[in-house]
């Protein structure tokens, strides 16, 4: 259970995040990387972290271009869960 984030608790969650985006009920963020082992190295850091926090983004992979997208399904919106492993994830991106 987790408490919906205001639009201004969004905003501000942004401006720090950087590279995410809203839409809507979500936020997302795509990520360039040299070559599809990287990215799928990426994926596999994400999923170990995403089981850690039991909380699991949508991942489009497309060759070495990744697209992860957050929303916290049971509450049918942003929660500090997205926020938080979108942290994450741009730590495993950075790490690669
Ligand atoms: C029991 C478990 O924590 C829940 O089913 C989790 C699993 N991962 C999840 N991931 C996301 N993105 N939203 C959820 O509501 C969600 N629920």
């Amino acid at each position: 259970m987790a408490d919906l984030l205001t639009d201004t608790q969004i905003e501000t969650a942004l401006a720090g995040l950087g590279a995410w985006s809203r839409e809507g009920d979500s936020i997302t963020r795509t990520a360039e990387l040299a070559d599809f082992p990287q990215a799928i190295q990426v994926v596999n850091v994400v999923a170990e972290r995403a089981e850690t926090a039991q909380h699991h983004p949508d991942i489009d992979i497309r060759w070495r271009t990744l697209t992860f997208t957050l929303s916290t399904h049971s509450e049918g919106g942003l929660t500090e869960k997205d926020t938080a492993l979108a942290a994450r994830i741009d730590e495993a991106i950075s790490s690669v």
